[in-house]
């Protein structure tokens, strides 16, 4: 049995119709048992094509590629895995992984047992003269990477070795000795290699020889009766007279491999002949791995964990030589709860108000000893300089007052950004005031205006516009009642009738980070979580060692149990410190279930890391992935009612806010934190069926777009 046929495979490029680029042209192929297969061509002719639909990397358009006398389809990756090893072109290797780590790990996921493991890595170690097992990969220069990929692809003992520019960049002796061992090792066994190369005479030791030019094989033979057949005693110069045969023209041809046919005429039939009888053996054996498949399901499943468990060792690893990587993970949560607490929601300091006072010739005047502003004589309260009275009452926790003369002068400074607001009293406020308290039916319209304390604000700031009035609120009832007081008159006559008693929920004590906090934990977790998530599979997928996982049988679901399970553990380690921060900083008397809110917070985590899937998979690009990423958790991150209550937005961006998959998230937080409610109340209610519902969509569609570009060659 041929360990590789290829019938008629046709393959194009492009999506639409106008775009197809043919690729491979009805190739035939044949690759028999301890036999080594040079596959020849110039660049771009479509060898790595080639190559990945034998590995079953990329489906044909039509045709039929057989491995091992099965048919290759999308599901012969976790059957074939083990029995073919593939050294990609590009390294696909992890740069902070050490050689032996690098080589233990594609040992473990071909599910080999750790004694024969240690054999080959010696043996392979010995035979490449491999780099010390220690050093990292980023440390190996080309040539020893390329050896590493080379070990990892025979580590398990294949039965077919796929091959793709082993040499290439690798000094003449290595070359030898790379051929030597292969040359070797089909002598001595029924591994059959197929090697594509672009040095052309290397490619003499093959036992036969493909060369390949525009998508189809100009001939097919052993490397002596190629030379023989053009007459000439080199590879390079058969190559050359095959291609003027064919023409120079590089368009492909729809007229395929017209000189094998010409050239092969006995050898075909001879392919045919053989093709019939393994067809027919097909049929044998095709019955015969079903009821072996289904004996080693069960001891599969043992195998099975060991490879996720080996790739949770690798991602533990790359993660532990990241020690930046390790502060961000273990640190951030903490900062930024740190941050917040000491940069948002304080009262704004240094503030500047300029004091235009018209009823004193200069501020010293207010600090004239004895200076009485109001005192009670018989029935009436006399009052005077009652501004005085005021800017005392204005102390430097409200802002510092700076004092002008004339207005114009305050304004002009204010217009520059130097004052944030100006506090004007009119020359008769005292007057003003004591003819509106003694005679209010005769006060006239300019008296009322006289006796008001006059604010201008620069507004642009609404935290500390709205700061400023509730403080100057504040002075002005402290000011109020000192001069009520002083004439013996109830404090409470001149304030608002309103009495705020002590809060069902929360303290007096306005302060806004309690509301903050819990939107932006659900925030941080789902947009740090998503993020990483982007950042680990678009590198491993760049760099090809996501595909060469996927080659070696290891299936999706598997690749992202392991990183759900590495994802999930510096979940709970955040999860756990936010948790401590928020319950030092943050005291409530009303914490509801801790089980409640780990829970909530771990489905914001996992949603927040299928979306990382989904975005790198959708992308083609790095720098995509991450626009994109921004793209989407800047309007969710505006939309989450951290800033702004959802209340206060227009209805149709509540309802987008409402189900993004952080706003109600965070709002069931605050209430279980703040207010102790249980899954009994509906928000809180919500906010799990909200993660849930993410949690399962974008689950689905990030493993549905992860099997369908599994094997994107771009990302
Ligand atoms: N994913 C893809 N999408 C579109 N075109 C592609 C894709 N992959 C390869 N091609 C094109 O198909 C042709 C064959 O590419 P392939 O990589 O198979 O060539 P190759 O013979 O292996 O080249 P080289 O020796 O340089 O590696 C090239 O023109 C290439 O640009």
């Amino acid at each position: 049995m041929n360990i590789v046929e290829v019938r008629n495979a046709y393959k194009f490029y492009g999506k639409k119709k106008s775009d197809h680029r043919t690729v491979l042209n009805q190739l035939n192929l044949t690759v028999s048992p301890g036999s080594i297969y040079g596959l020849m061509g110039a660049s771009g002719c479509g060898k790595t094509t080639l190559l990945s639909c034998i590995i079953g990397m990329i489906p044909l358009e039509s045709g039929r590629i057989d491995v091992f006398g099965k048919e290759i389809t999308h599901f012969s990756l976790q059957k074939n895995g083990k029995r073919i090893g593939y050294m990609p072109q590009e390294m696909a290797l992890v740069s902070d992984l050490t050689v032996k780590e690098t080589i233990y790990y594609f040992g473990k996921i071909f599910q080999m047992d750790s004694d024969k493991l240690r054999d080959r890595y010696d043996m392979l170690h010995k035979l490449l003269e491999l780099p010390p097992g220690d050093q990292l990969i980023q440390e190996c220069s080309g040539g020893q990477q390329r050896r590493v990929s080379f070990a990892s692809s025979m580590i398990h003992d294949p039965e077919l070795l796929i091959l793709d520019e082993p040499t290439v960049g690798l000094d003449p002796i290595l070359r030898e000795k790379i051929w030597n061992f292969i040359l070797n090792i089909t002598r001595t066994s029924k591994l059959a290699i197929i090697i594509t190369t672009h040095y052309i005479e290397e490619a003499r030791l093959a036992d036969r020889i493909g060369l390949m030019r525009n998508g189809i094989l100009l001939a097919e033979d052993s490397p002596s009766n190629v030379m023989n057949r053009m007459n000439v005693d080199n590879l390079e110069e058969a190559f050359l007279r095959l291609c003027l045969r064919k023409g120079v023209s590089d368009e492909v041809e729809d007229n395929t491999q017209e000189i094998i046919i010409e050239d092969n005429k006995n050898n075909n039939n001879e392919l045919e002949m053989q093709q019939t009888i393994t067809h027919r053996n097909l049929k044998d054996d095709k019955i015969d791995n079903h009821k072996k498949d289904d004996d080693e399901e069960d001891s599969n499943m043992r195998w099975r964990w060991q490879i996720i468990y080996a790739m949770i060792i690798k991602n533990i690893l790359q993660i532990k030589r990241q020690p930046v990587a390790i502060v961000y993970l273990m640190f951030l949560p903490i900062l930024q709860l740190y941050l917040i607490r000491y940069s948002i929601g304080r009262n704004p300091e240094g503030l500047k108000i300029g004091i235009v006072d018209d009823e004193i010739l200069n501020h010293q005047e207010c600090q004239v000893p004895g200076l009485v502003n109001a005192y009670a004589e018989g029935y009436t309260c006399e009052v005077n300089l009652i501004s005085c009275r005021f800017l005392e009452k204005l102390t430097d926790d409200v802002g510092e007052k700076v004092f002008y003369t004339a207005f114009d002068d305050a304004f002009r400074d204010a217009k520059l950004g130097k004052l944030s607001a100006i506090i004007y009293f009119d020359a008769n406020f005292t007057e003003s005031y004591d003819e509106i308290k003694r005679y209010p039916d005769e006060a006239g319209p300019q008296t009322w205006k006289n006796s008001v304390i006059k604010v201008y604000m620069d507004q642009t700031d609404l935290q500390i516009q709205t700061f400023l009035q509730r403080r100057l609120y504040d002075v002005y009832k402290s000011y109020s009642e000192s001069i009520l007081s002083d004439c013996r008159l109830p404090t409470n006559l001149e304030g608002i009738p309103i009495v705020f008693e002590e809060p069902i929920f929360g303290s007096l004590k306005s302060d806004f980070q309690p509301s903050m906090v819990p939107a932006f934990v659900i925030l941080s977790l789902f947009n740090v979580t998503a993020s990483l998530t982007v950042a680990a599979f678009v590198a491993e997928r760049k760099e090809g060692f996501w595909n060469r996982t996927l080659l070696a049988g290891v299936s999706t679901v598997e690749m992202m149990a392991s990183h759900i399970a590495i994802n999930l553990a510096v979940q709970l380690l955040q999860i756990t410190e936010m948790m401590i921060m928020v319950y030092i900083y943050y005291d409530s008397h009303h914490y509801g279930s801790y089980g409640l809110i780990v829970i909530l917070l771990l489905l914001v985590g996992i949603s927040g890391l299928f979306f990382g899937v989904y975005i790198s998979c959708i992308c083609t690009e790095i720098m995509q992935s991450h626009i994109l990423l921004l793209g989407i958790t800047q309007p969710i991150t505006v939309l989450s009612g951290m800033f702004w209550p959802v209340e206060g937005m227009p209805l149709v961006l509540k309802i987008i806010s409402l189900i993004t998959p952080t706003t109600y998230p965070g709002i069931s937080l605050l209430n279980i934190i703040q207010k102790g409610y249980t899954l009994a109340d509906s928000s809180v209610f919500l906010g799990f069926i909200v993660s849930s519902s993410w949690v399962i969509l974008l689950s689905y569609f990030g493993l549905r777009t992860l099997r369908k570009k599994k094997f994107s060659r771009n990302t």
